[in-house]
């Protein structure tokens, strides 16, 4: 499986402010290369602390790109994948909504009638971890089922654990004209941090985009 990481972050490296909402840093021309990336991908993946934030579709936006992804024999839209340990997913959320197929990974812990009721609202759901979910295990599975190239939007905290776990193969930021500061705000990588063995991407690319700048690392 090829694993790629998108987020943008403001000029002080955060992914939204204290309150945790859904912060626009990106432009349009951003979001656009964030749609075709979606595009590109068999399924797109956050976690649950952004599906509580933000309540996104993960959904392709452009109609001419779902068609294409239909002319080649692909579901419109990719599927999506919410990592969930703790059993936050609420029934509502509009990843469920049917416009794709949705994946729950969560711990051994999550008690049988939350994944009934989350298979009951339409989700497929992968257990594996003791009490977080064990993302080397539920990424081989989700290979097992066909997908190859993964997107993560993130928040912080998913992103760490892929990077904890080495998942990471290239990794996108947009790097917005915005500061937000806060010690209790989200950054890209936040969980407990590293304190040795740090990841050391290779920068592969520069691009100025909207009134901020696009950095691609390679893992
Ligand atoms: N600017 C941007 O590009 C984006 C911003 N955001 C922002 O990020 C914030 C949400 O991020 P977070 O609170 O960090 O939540 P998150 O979206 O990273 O979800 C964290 C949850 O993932 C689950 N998880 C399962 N297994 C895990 C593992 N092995 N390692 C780590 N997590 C695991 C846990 O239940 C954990 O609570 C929101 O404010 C949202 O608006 C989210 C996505 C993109
Ligand atoms: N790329 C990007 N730029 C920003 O400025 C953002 N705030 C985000 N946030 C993430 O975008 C996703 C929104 O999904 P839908 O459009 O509702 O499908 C979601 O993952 C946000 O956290 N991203």
């Amino acid at each position: 499986m090829h694993v790629v990481v998108n987020a943008a972050m403001s000029v002080d490296g955060k992914l939204s402010s204290r309150r945790r909402e859904q912060i626009a840093i990106s432009g349009p021309d951003d979001f656009d290369r964030v749609d075709q990336l979606r595009a590109d991908s068999d399924a797109v993946m956050v976690g649950v602390g952004t599906i509580l934030a933000d309540d996104p579709s993960l959904t392709v936006d452009d109609a001419d790109r779902r068609a294409a992804r239909a002319e080649r024999g692909d579901p419109e839209n990719p599927a999506r994948v919410i990592a969930d340990s703790r059993i936050r997913t609420p029934p509502d959320a509009t990843v469920l909504d049917g416009r794709a197929q949705t994946y729950l990974l969560v711990s051994e812990a999550a008690p049988p009638d939350f994944i009934e009721e989350m298979e009951d609202a339409g989700a497929y759901v992968i257990a594996a971890g003791q009490d977080r979910v064990d993302l080397t295990t539920t990424l081989a599975k989700l290979e097992g089922d066909g997908i190859d190239q993964l997107m993560v939007e993130g928040g912080g905290e998913l992103i760490f654990g892929l990077l904890e776990e080495a998942l990471v193969d290239e990794l996108f930021v947009y790097v917005g004209p915005k500061v937000i500061g806060g010690r209790d705000a989200p950054t890209l990588a936040d969980g407990d941090g590293f304190i040795e063995d740090f990841p050391e991407p290779e920068l592969a690319d520069v691009e100025r985009v909207d009134d901020g700048v696009v950095l691609h690392w390679q893992f």
